[in-house]
């Protein structure tokens, strides 16, 4: 089970979800974010990512092809795209740019859900409120459930992940409010039990993909 712990904000939050097995991290800019990060700190904290973890940019409304531009400016593996009805044409753009791109987007909203679509690397399912610890009702997937490289994200936390997991089958799974102890402030311990315990729930899917794409 490939799993993502999302809006980190200290070196300290990567080492935590890096030594607890986290497969990717994700780092916010965005300006309507309770972890949106300065951008002058962003760069400190890409590096400190360590080798065989992916460090993801995450953003929210941004063009697409401005998006990529940060990503490979400040050392990214991969850009995670939320919000925008974004298009084949711009994804396009911006894979020039920077190729890895993972797109996020809300069952609710009738998005193609086959991986790759837009020429994504990875599809990640969310509740149209992204990053609000909202969940969404996962019987949406009974007809139009993913196969492949595809994350689950919206409202998990330690307590319902192996559930979640057991009922969506995902690829794997992505992680932010519910690692926290209040808005935009990791919980160390919550991260290790959120590793834990997606890693310990039976996969659904082989994890024949290495963490660095
Ligand atoms: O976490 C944020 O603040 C955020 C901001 C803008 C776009 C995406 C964001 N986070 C993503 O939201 C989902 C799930 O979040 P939660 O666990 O429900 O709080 C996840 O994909 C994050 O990467």
């Amino acid at each position: 089970m490939f799993v993502k712990v999302c809006g980190l904000a200290t070196t300290a939050d990567i080492d935590v979800a890096a030594e607890a097995g986290a497969d990717a991290v994700g780092l916010v800019i965005s300006g309507t974010s309770v972890r949106g990060l300065d951008r002058d700190r962003v760069p400190a904290l890409v590096a400190h990512v360590p080798d065989g973890v992916v460090s993801v940019l995450v953003v929210n409304d941004t063009p697409a092809a401005e998006a990529a531009r940060i990503a490979a400016d400040l050392g990214f593996d991969a850009l995670q795209l939320h919000g925008r009805a974004y298009g084949r044409a711009e994804f396009e753009a911006a894979a020039e740019v920077f190729p890895h791109l993972w797109r996020a987007t809300a069952l609710a909203d009738g998005p193609d859900t086959r991986v790759g679509a837009l020429g994504e690397e990875i599809l990640l399912l969310d509740s149209p409120r992204a990053g609000s610890g909202s969940r969404w009702d996962l019987s949406l997937l009974d007809t139009a459930r993913p196969e492949g490289h595809w994350l689950l994200a919206g409202g998990l936390a330690p307590g319902n992940v192996a559930e979640a997991i057991a009922t969506a089958r995902p690829w794997g799974v992505d992680v932010s409010s519910g690692v926290e102890s209040a808005p935009g402030v990791k919980d160390h311990d919550l991260i290790r039990a959120f590793v834990a315990a997606a890693k310990a729930a039976p996969p659904a899917q082989p994890s024949d993909v290495s963490a660095r794409q």
